[in-house]
């Protein structure tokens, strides 16, 4: 299969803080990949790394074949039009409707579209989070499963071949959560992406996930698929997987 990222030996620290170390992981082509981990484990700091949004400080980072460290910004930015980001927070514009805020990375990234194409891809991209009838709504008048929504319809608005989704379920009620899992499946199988879900909600974690990555202590040291993860008797993994609720 092919590896769309491929991350080996990597290290980041602050300061005198070690967040990864020696971290091994790939994204294959077309999986969803669960990342897993305690708060301030390093998930996000991998997150932005892959994006180029932090640099590295030794190891190699590795994102549809071409090395992140090594990339000038123009190339990063390139890079950066194929990756999605889902955001905690939505990263909505208050003050634009959902239409104008589906358009804004379509006018800014993409020269020559005519109204008509802007139209069709805003419709299109609407009709596969199920939010049509959202179009000329104002974010505040939106729920919080319904913003996560249109924050993923305005990254797949540019055909992303990486998802990258921090925290998508976070702060939102058990039925949206099932919800955006769903969502995230269709997204994989609509837009052919391969994305990486970072959380530490393992309903989702099993909804989602071909595979699961645990990070603890710098490093990937369980992989596999949920059921591999969860039968692992390592005490640091039982004692994550102990105090999440998890639904059969
Ligand atoms: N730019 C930065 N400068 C200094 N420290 C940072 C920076 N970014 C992250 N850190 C630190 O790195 C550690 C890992 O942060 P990170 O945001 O990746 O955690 P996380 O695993 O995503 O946690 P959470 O689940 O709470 O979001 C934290 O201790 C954080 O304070």
């Amino acid at each position: 299969m092919n590896k769309v990222i491929e991350i080996e030996h990597l290290y980041k620290s602050f300061g005198d803080r070690d967040i990864l170390i020696d971290a091994t992981i790939d994204l294959y082509q077309g999986e969803n990949l669960v990342v897993l981990g305690r708060s301030g484990t390093g998930k996000s700091v991998l997150i932005k790394i892959i994006a180029g949004l932090l640099t590295a400080d030794q190891g190699k980072v590795n994102v549809l074949g071409r090395d992140v460290n090594k990339l000038n910004i123009k190339q990063l930015n390139e890079l950066r039009l194929k990756i999605g980001f889902s955001f905690q927070n939505s990263a909505l514009y208050d003050s634009m409707t959902v239409r104008e805020n589906l358009e804004f990375p379509l006018v800014r990234n993409i020269r020559n579209m005519t109204r008509s194409e802007i139209d069709k891809s805003v419709q299109e991209v609407l009709e596969s989070v199920g939010l049509l009838q959202a179009i000329d709504q104002m974010p505040s008048e939106l729920s919080g499963g319904q913003k996560k929504r249109i924050g993923i319809a305005r990254t797949l608005i540019m055909n992303p071949e990486i998802m990258l989704y921090d925290e998508p379920t976070a702060g939102l009620d058990p039925i949206t959560c099932i919800e955006i899992n769903q969502l995230i499946n269709e997204v994989k199988e609509n837009y052919h992406t391969s994305s990486i879900i970072i959380t530490h909600d393992l309903t989702c974690a099993k909804a989602v996930g071909d595979r699961v990555a645990v990070l603890f202590d710098g490093n990937f040291k369980i992989q596999g698929t949920f059921d591999e993860v969860f039968k692992n008797q390592d005490p640091r993994i039982k004692s994550f997987y102990d105090y999440n609720f998890i639904e059969n």
